[in-house]
Protein backbone atom coordinates (compact mmCIF):
# COMPACT_ATOMS: atom_id res chain seq x y z
CA UNK A 1 0.00 0.00 0.00
CA UNK A 2 1.22 3.54 -0.76
CA UNK A 3 2.25 6.05 1.62
CA UNK A 4 -0.51 8.45 2.58
CA UNK A 5 0.11 11.63 2.10
CA UNK A 6 -1.76 14.76 3.95
CA UNK A 7 -2.90 16.46 0.45
CA UNK A 8 -4.28 12.61 -0.15
CA UNK A 9 -5.82 12.10 3.07
CA UNK A 10 -7.39 15.81 2.91
CA UNK A 11 -8.70 14.54 -0.49
CA UNK A 12 -10.44 12.32 0.93
CA UNK A 13 -11.98 13.76 3.92
CA UNK A 14 -13.08 17.19 2.69
CA UNK A 15 -16.59 17.26 2.49
CA UNK A 16 -18.45 17.01 -1.07
CA UNK A 17 -20.93 19.15 -2.11
CA UNK A 18 -22.70 16.60 -4.64
CA UNK A 19 -24.27 13.36 -3.33
CA UNK A 20 -22.27 10.19 -3.31
CA UNK A 21 -22.99 8.14 -5.88
CA UNK A 22 -23.60 10.87 -8.54
CA UNK A 23 -21.58 9.68 -11.46
CA UNK A 24 -21.83 5.82 -10.12
CA UNK A 25 -21.10 4.16 -13.85
CA UNK A 26 -19.57 6.95 -15.13
CA UNK A 27 -16.33 7.25 -16.72
CA UNK A 28 -13.74 10.50 -16.52
CA UNK A 29 -10.68 11.37 -18.26
CA UNK A 30 -8.47 14.52 -16.66
CA UNK A 31 -5.82 15.80 -18.09
CA UNK A 32 -3.25 17.16 -15.66
CA UNK A 33 -4.77 14.23 -13.36
CA UNK A 34 -1.77 14.13 -11.46
CA UNK A 35 -1.07 17.21 -10.02
CA UNK A 36 -2.99 20.28 -8.36
CA UNK A 37 -6.62 21.16 -9.86
CA UNK A 38 -6.61 17.76 -11.94
CA UNK A 39 -5.64 15.51 -8.94
CA UNK A 40 -8.10 16.84 -6.48
CA UNK A 41 -10.61 17.01 -9.78
CA UNK A 42 -9.75 12.96 -10.12
CA UNK A 43 -10.34 12.56 -6.66
CA UNK A 44 -13.95 13.96 -6.13
CA UNK A 45 -15.19 12.21 -9.52
CA UNK A 46 -13.78 8.97 -7.79
CA UNK A 47 -15.59 9.82 -4.61
CA UNK A 48 -18.95 10.50 -6.72
CA UNK A 49 -18.74 6.97 -8.14
CA UNK A 50 -16.19 7.73 -11.35
CA UNK A 51 -13.74 5.39 -13.06
CA UNK A 52 -10.92 8.09 -13.92
CA UNK A 53 -8.74 7.82 -16.22
CA UNK A 54 -5.52 10.62 -16.19
CA UNK A 55 -2.66 11.60 -18.38
CA UNK A 56 -0.26 14.02 -18.64
CA UNK A 57 3.51 14.30 -19.29
CA UNK A 58 5.26 12.81 -16.55
CA UNK A 59 4.53 9.49 -15.71
CA UNK A 60 5.83 9.47 -11.79
CA UNK A 61 3.20 11.90 -11.07
CA UNK A 62 0.37 9.69 -12.70
CA UNK A 63 1.75 6.60 -10.89
CA UNK A 64 1.33 8.25 -7.53
CA UNK A 65 -2.11 9.12 -8.13
CA UNK A 66 -2.64 5.31 -9.52
CA UNK A 67 -1.24 3.94 -6.53
CA UNK A 68 -3.14 6.25 -4.20
CA UNK A 69 -6.27 5.08 -6.16
CA UNK A 70 -5.28 1.67 -6.24
CA UNK A 71 -4.89 1.91 -2.36
CA UNK A 72 -8.52 2.89 -2.15
CA UNK A 73 -10.04 0.48 -4.50
CA UNK A 74 -10.96 2.72 -7.01
CA UNK A 75 -10.47 2.23 -10.83
CA UNK A 76 -7.87 3.84 -12.39
CA UNK A 77 -6.28 4.21 -15.76
CA UNK A 78 -2.65 6.49 -15.75
CA UNK A 79 -1.92 7.26 -19.09
CA UNK A 80 1.12 9.52 -20.21
CA UNK A 81 0.08 11.72 -23.01
CA UNK A 82 1.18 14.96 -24.10
CA UNK A 83 -2.41 16.73 -25.49
CA UNK A 84 -0.53 18.42 -28.26
CA UNK A 85 0.27 15.26 -30.20
CA UNK A 86 -2.80 14.21 -31.95
CA UNK A 87 -1.75 10.54 -32.19
CA UNK A 88 -0.78 10.02 -28.62
CA UNK A 89 -4.49 11.69 -27.60
CA UNK A 90 -5.96 8.59 -29.68
CA UNK A 91 -3.76 6.45 -27.83
CA UNK A 92 -4.67 7.30 -24.89
CA UNK A 93 -8.50 7.03 -25.71
CA UNK A 94 -7.96 3.61 -27.49
CA UNK A 95 -6.87 2.76 -23.38
CA UNK A 96 -9.38 4.18 -21.94
CA UNK A 97 -11.70 2.29 -24.52
CA UNK A 98 -9.93 -0.89 -23.71
CA UNK A 99 -10.30 -0.44 -19.74
CA UNK A 100 -13.33 1.75 -19.17
CA UNK A 101 -14.95 1.56 -23.13
CA UNK A 102 -16.54 5.17 -24.08
CA UNK A 103 -16.00 7.57 -21.39
CA UNK A 104 -18.73 10.01 -20.77
CA UNK A 105 -16.59 12.85 -19.27
CA UNK A 106 -13.49 14.99 -20.07
CA UNK A 107 -12.19 17.05 -17.85
CA UNK A 108 -9.34 19.41 -20.15
CA UNK A 109 -7.41 20.84 -17.44
CA UNK A 110 -3.77 19.81 -18.45
CA UNK A 111 -2.28 23.46 -19.33
CA UNK A 112 0.10 26.13 -17.54
CA UNK A 113 2.27 29.03 -19.26
CA UNK A 114 5.51 30.92 -17.90
CA UNK A 115 5.40 34.33 -17.30
CA UNK A 116 7.40 36.88 -19.18
CA UNK A 117 6.36 41.06 -19.79
CA UNK A 118 4.54 40.75 -23.58
CA UNK A 119 7.15 42.54 -25.50
CA UNK A 120 10.04 39.62 -24.22
CA UNK A 121 8.01 36.40 -25.47
CA UNK A 122 9.91 34.72 -28.17
CA UNK A 123 7.94 32.73 -30.67
CA UNK A 124 8.95 29.22 -29.67
CA UNK A 125 7.79 30.37 -26.21
CA UNK A 126 4.34 31.90 -27.57
CA UNK A 127 3.75 28.54 -29.76
CA UNK A 128 4.68 26.35 -26.47
CA UNK A 129 2.06 28.00 -24.45
CA UNK A 130 -0.46 28.30 -27.57
CA UNK A 131 -0.21 24.76 -27.90
CA UNK A 132 -0.46 23.61 -25.28
CA UNK A 133 -3.62 25.59 -23.88
CA UNK A 134 -5.82 26.17 -27.09
CA UNK A 135 -4.39 23.57 -29.56
CA UNK A 136 -3.86 20.63 -26.91
CA UNK A 137 -7.56 21.50 -25.29
CA UNK A 138 -9.23 21.67 -28.76
CA UNK A 139 -7.62 18.33 -29.54
CA UNK A 140 -8.84 16.58 -26.66
CA UNK A 141 -12.18 17.91 -27.37
CA UNK A 142 -12.39 17.28 -30.81
CA UNK A 143 -10.86 13.36 -30.73
CA UNK A 144 -13.53 12.95 -27.53
CA UNK A 145 -16.30 14.51 -29.30
CA UNK A 146 -15.51 12.42 -32.28
CA UNK A 147 -15.61 9.27 -31.12
CA UNK A 148 -19.02 9.93 -28.97
CA UNK A 149 -20.51 11.41 -32.44
CA UNK A 150 -19.29 7.51 -34.46
CA UNK A 151 -20.79 5.96 -31.59
CA UNK A 152 -23.99 7.64 -31.32
CA UNK A 153 -24.01 9.09 -27.96
CA UNK A 154 -23.48 12.49 -26.20
CA UNK A 155 -20.67 13.08 -23.60
CA UNK A 156 -19.63 16.49 -21.61
CA UNK A 157 -16.76 17.98 -21.73
CA UNK A 158 -15.63 20.72 -18.88
CA UNK A 159 -12.65 22.97 -19.93
CA UNK A 160 -10.39 24.73 -17.22
CA UNK A 161 -8.95 28.25 -18.79
CA UNK A 162 -8.01 30.79 -16.55
CA UNK A 163 -9.86 34.14 -15.58
CA UNK A 164 -9.00 36.22 -18.71
CA UNK A 165 -11.61 38.84 -18.67
CA UNK A 166 -9.72 42.25 -18.00
CA UNK A 167 -6.58 40.62 -19.84
CA UNK A 168 -3.22 39.10 -17.56
CA UNK A 169 -0.75 40.69 -17.76
CA UNK A 170 2.35 38.92 -17.46
CA UNK A 171 0.81 36.02 -19.42
CA UNK A 172 -0.75 37.29 -22.84
CA UNK A 173 0.00 34.25 -24.59
CA UNK A 174 -2.33 32.27 -22.18
CA UNK A 175 -4.73 34.73 -22.09
CA UNK A 176 -4.92 34.48 -25.61
CA UNK A 177 -5.18 31.06 -25.63
CA UNK A 178 -7.60 30.58 -22.21
CA UNK A 179 -10.30 33.33 -24.62
CA UNK A 180 -9.80 31.26 -27.70
CA UNK A 181 -10.66 27.94 -25.51
CA UNK A 182 -13.98 29.86 -24.52
CA UNK A 183 -15.01 31.11 -28.02
CA UNK A 184 -14.68 27.36 -29.18
CA UNK A 185 -16.80 26.15 -26.04
CA UNK A 186 -19.40 28.48 -27.24
CA UNK A 187 -19.77 27.70 -30.93
CA UNK A 188 -18.99 23.28 -30.27
CA UNK A 189 -21.18 23.94 -27.57
CA UNK A 190 -23.93 24.72 -30.61
CA UNK A 191 -22.21 22.82 -33.35
CA UNK A 192 -22.60 19.21 -31.24
CA UNK A 193 -25.84 20.02 -29.19
CA UNK A 194 -27.63 17.58 -31.12
CA UNK A 195 -25.19 14.93 -30.53
CA UNK A 196 -26.00 15.37 -27.25
CA UNK A 197 -22.76 17.28 -26.25
CA UNK A 198 -22.19 19.44 -23.31
CA UNK A 199 -19.18 21.83 -23.25
CA UNK A 200 -18.12 24.28 -20.95
CA UNK A 201 -15.60 26.56 -19.22
CA UNK A 202 -14.35 26.82 -15.81
CA UNK A 203 -12.20 29.89 -15.21
CA UNK A 204 -10.09 29.85 -12.18
CA UNK A 205 -8.59 32.80 -10.40
CA UNK A 206 -5.81 32.12 -8.59
CA UNK A 207 -5.44 28.61 -6.71
CA UNK A 208 -3.05 27.84 -4.46
CA UNK A 209 -1.70 24.60 -6.35
CA UNK A 210 1.51 23.47 -6.73
CA UNK A 211 1.78 25.01 -9.96
CA UNK A 212 1.84 28.82 -8.33
CA UNK A 213 5.60 27.92 -7.73
CA UNK A 214 6.75 29.06 -11.08
CA UNK A 215 5.88 32.67 -10.84
CA UNK A 216 8.38 35.03 -8.98
CA UNK A 217 8.36 35.19 -5.25
CA UNK A 218 7.41 38.74 -5.31
CA UNK A 219 4.31 38.11 -7.58
CA UNK A 220 3.35 35.79 -5.38
CA UNK A 221 3.26 37.48 -2.29
CA UNK A 222 0.71 39.80 -3.93
CA UNK A 223 -1.32 37.01 -5.30
CA UNK A 224 -3.53 36.34 -1.85
CA UNK A 225 -4.46 40.56 -2.16
CA UNK A 226 -5.45 40.64 -5.76
CA UNK A 227 -9.13 40.18 -5.17
CA UNK A 228 -11.47 41.53 -2.64
CA UNK A 229 -12.04 37.98 -0.93
CA UNK A 230 -8.02 38.71 -0.76
CA UNK A 231 -7.35 34.71 -0.56
CA UNK A 232 -6.68 32.60 -3.19
CA UNK A 233 -8.84 29.36 -4.07
CA UNK A 234 -8.03 25.94 -3.10
CA UNK A 235 -7.53 23.31 -5.68
CA UNK A 236 -11.02 21.36 -4.05
CA UNK A 237 -12.66 24.71 -4.47
CA UNK A 238 -12.45 24.15 -8.07
CA UNK A 239 -12.44 20.50 -8.41
CA UNK A 240 -15.98 20.60 -6.64
CA UNK A 241 -16.73 22.96 -9.23
CA UNK A 242 -15.47 20.90 -11.91
CA UNK A 243 -17.62 17.67 -10.73
CA UNK A 244 -20.66 20.22 -10.78
CA UNK A 245 -20.34 21.04 -14.46
CA UNK A 246 -19.48 17.36 -15.47
CA UNK A 247 -22.76 16.14 -13.66
CA UNK A 248 -26.53 15.96 -14.96
CA UNK A 249 -26.67 18.67 -11.90
CA UNK A 250 -25.83 20.43 -14.38
CA UNK A 251 -27.85 19.67 -17.54
CA UNK A 252 -29.30 22.45 -18.72
CA UNK A 253 -25.78 24.77 -18.85
CA UNK A 254 -23.97 24.46 -21.86
CA UNK A 255 -21.78 26.98 -23.90
CA UNK A 256 -20.63 29.42 -20.77
CA UNK A 257 -17.72 29.89 -18.59
CA UNK A 258 -18.22 29.91 -14.82
CA UNK A 259 -15.70 31.82 -13.45
CA UNK A 260 -14.19 31.32 -9.56
CA UNK A 261 -11.59 34.10 -8.69
CA UNK A 262 -12.79 35.29 -4.92
CA UNK A 263 -14.30 37.77 -7.53
CA UNK A 264 -11.01 38.95 -9.02
CA UNK A 265 -12.99 40.02 -12.48
CA UNK A 266 -14.23 42.55 -10.42
CA UNK A 267 -11.60 44.22 -8.39
CA UNK A 268 -7.42 43.72 -7.52
CA UNK A 269 -4.58 43.66 -9.82
CA UNK A 270 -2.99 40.83 -10.46
CA UNK A 271 0.46 40.82 -12.04
CA UNK A 272 2.62 37.37 -12.73
CA UNK A 273 5.79 39.11 -13.52
CA UNK A 274 7.50 42.63 -11.40
CA UNK A 275 4.66 44.66 -11.24
CA UNK A 276 6.08 47.84 -13.42
CA UNK A 277 6.92 51.41 -12.00
CA UNK A 278 3.87 53.00 -13.58
CA UNK A 279 1.63 50.43 -11.22
CA UNK A 280 3.10 51.37 -8.08
CA UNK A 281 1.44 53.23 -5.19
CA UNK A 282 4.49 56.02 -5.89
CA UNK A 283 4.36 56.56 -9.27
CA UNK A 284 3.80 60.04 -9.83
CA UNK A 285 2.62 60.94 -13.59
CA UNK A 286 5.15 63.95 -14.00
CA UNK A 287 7.43 60.96 -14.27
CA UNK A 288 5.78 59.61 -17.88
CA UNK A 289 8.65 61.31 -20.51
CA UNK A 290 6.78 62.04 -23.79
CA UNK A 291 10.00 62.25 -26.37
C1 LIG B 1 -2.54 34.45 -12.94
C2 LIG B 1 -1.95 33.09 -13.03
C3 LIG B 1 -2.99 32.09 -13.28
C4 LIG B 1 -2.48 30.83 -13.74
C5 LIG B 1 -1.84 30.00 -12.92
C6 LIG B 1 -1.44 28.69 -13.43
O1 LIG B 1 -1.72 28.33 -14.53
S1 LIG B 1 -0.64 27.70 -12.34
C7 LIG B 1 -0.17 26.25 -13.33
C8 LIG B 1 1.20 26.42 -13.75
N1 LIG B 1 1.68 25.14 -14.29
C9 LIG B 1 2.36 25.17 -15.39
O2 LIG B 1 2.58 26.21 -15.98
C10 LIG B 1 2.85 23.82 -15.83
C11 LIG B 1 2.84 23.63 -17.31
N2 LIG B 1 3.69 24.58 -18.04
C12 LIG B 1 4.66 24.16 -18.91
O3 LIG B 1 4.87 22.98 -19.10
C13 LIG B 1 5.45 25.22 -19.70
O4 LIG B 1 5.26 26.48 -19.07
C14 LIG B 1 5.02 25.34 -21.16
C15 LIG B 1 3.54 25.70 -21.25
C16 LIG B 1 5.86 26.44 -21.80
C17 LIG B 1 5.23 24.09 -21.97
O5 LIG B 1 6.48 23.52 -21.78
P1 LIG B 1 7.37 22.84 -22.95
O6 LIG B 1 8.10 21.76 -22.27
O7 LIG B 1 6.63 22.55 -24.15
O8 LIG B 1 8.22 24.05 -23.33
P2 LIG B 1 9.78 24.25 -23.14
O9 LIG B 1 10.14 24.20 -21.70
O10 LIG B 1 10.52 23.36 -24.10
O11 LIG B 1 9.85 25.73 -23.65
C18 LIG B 1 9.48 26.10 -24.96
C19 LIG B 1 9.83 27.56 -25.14
O12 LIG B 1 9.01 28.36 -24.27
C20 LIG B 1 9.78 29.47 -23.79
N3 LIG B 1 9.90 29.38 -22.35
C21 LIG B 1 9.63 28.30 -21.56
N4 LIG B 1 9.80 28.61 -20.26
C22 LIG B 1 10.18 29.92 -20.23
C23 LIG B 1 10.48 30.82 -19.17
N5 LIG B 1 10.45 30.47 -17.91
N6 LIG B 1 10.80 32.09 -19.52
C24 LIG B 1 10.86 32.48 -20.79
N7 LIG B 1 10.57 31.66 -21.83
C25 LIG B 1 10.24 30.40 -21.55
C26 LIG B 1 11.13 29.39 -24.49
O13 LIG B 1 11.04 30.10 -25.71
C27 LIG B 1 11.25 27.89 -24.73
O14 LIG B 1 12.14 27.55 -25.76
P3 LIG B 1 13.73 27.45 -25.45
O15 LIG B 1 14.17 28.84 -25.17
O16 LIG B 1 13.88 26.57 -24.25
O17 LIG B 1 14.30 26.87 -26.72
N1 LIG C 1 -3.39 27.40 -10.01
C1 LIG C 1 -3.91 28.51 -10.52
O1 LIG C 1 -3.88 29.60 -9.90
C2 LIG C 1 -4.58 28.48 -11.87
C3 LIG C 1 -4.51 27.38 -12.69
N2 LIG C 1 -5.12 27.44 -13.91
C4 LIG C 1 -5.07 26.30 -14.80
O2 LIG C 1 -5.60 25.16 -14.17
C5 LIG C 1 -4.99 23.99 -14.73
C6 LIG C 1 -4.38 23.15 -13.62
O3 LIG C 1 -3.32 23.90 -13.02
P1 LIG C 1 -2.72 23.61 -11.57
O4 LIG C 1 -3.27 22.35 -11.03
O5 LIG C 1 -2.87 24.85 -10.81
O6 LIG C 1 -1.16 23.48 -11.88
P2 LIG C 1 -0.27 22.20 -12.21
O7 LIG C 1 1.00 22.75 -12.79
O8 LIG C 1 -0.20 21.35 -11.01
O9 LIG C 1 -1.10 21.44 -13.30
C7 LIG C 1 -0.88 21.46 -14.67
C8 LIG C 1 -1.07 20.04 -15.17
O10 LIG C 1 -1.11 20.06 -16.59
C9 LIG C 1 -0.28 18.99 -17.06
N3 LIG C 1 0.23 19.39 -18.38
C10 LIG C 1 0.85 20.53 -18.71
N4 LIG C 1 1.18 20.54 -20.00
C11 LIG C 1 0.74 19.35 -20.50
C12 LIG C 1 0.78 18.75 -21.77
N5 LIG C 1 1.34 19.38 -22.82
N6 LIG C 1 0.23 17.53 -21.94
C13 LIG C 1 -0.34 16.89 -20.91
N7 LIG C 1 -0.40 17.40 -19.66
C14 LIG C 1 0.14 18.61 -19.47
C15 LIG C 1 0.81 18.86 -16.02
O11 LIG C 1 1.34 17.55 -15.98
P3 LIG C 1 2.77 17.21 -16.62
O12 LIG C 1 3.70 18.32 -16.23
O13 LIG C 1 3.10 15.87 -16.03
O14 LIG C 1 2.54 17.15 -18.07
C16 LIG C 1 0.06 19.14 -14.72
O15 LIG C 1 -0.47 17.95 -14.18
C17 LIG C 1 -3.96 24.49 -15.74
O16 LIG C 1 -4.53 24.56 -17.02
C18 LIG C 1 -3.67 25.89 -15.21
O17 LIG C 1 -3.07 26.73 -16.15
C19 LIG C 1 -5.83 28.53 -14.33
C20 LIG C 1 -5.92 29.62 -13.53
C21 LIG C 1 -5.29 29.69 -12.25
Amino acid sequence: MSARTVDDLRLDDAPLALASGLLDGRTAIVSGGGSGIGKAAAWVLARLGARVAICGRNPERLEAVQSAFDARGWPILAHPCDIRDEAGIERLLDAVAARFGLPDILINNAGGQFAQGASQIAPKGWRAVIETNLTGCWLMMQAVARRWIDGGRGGVIVNVTAANGRGMPGIAHSAAARAGVENVTRTAAVEWAPHGIRINCLAPGLVDSGGLSVYPEAARAAFARANPQRATGDPWDIAQIIAFLASDTTRFLTGTTITADGGGALWGDLWTIERPVYFSDSFQKAEIHVA
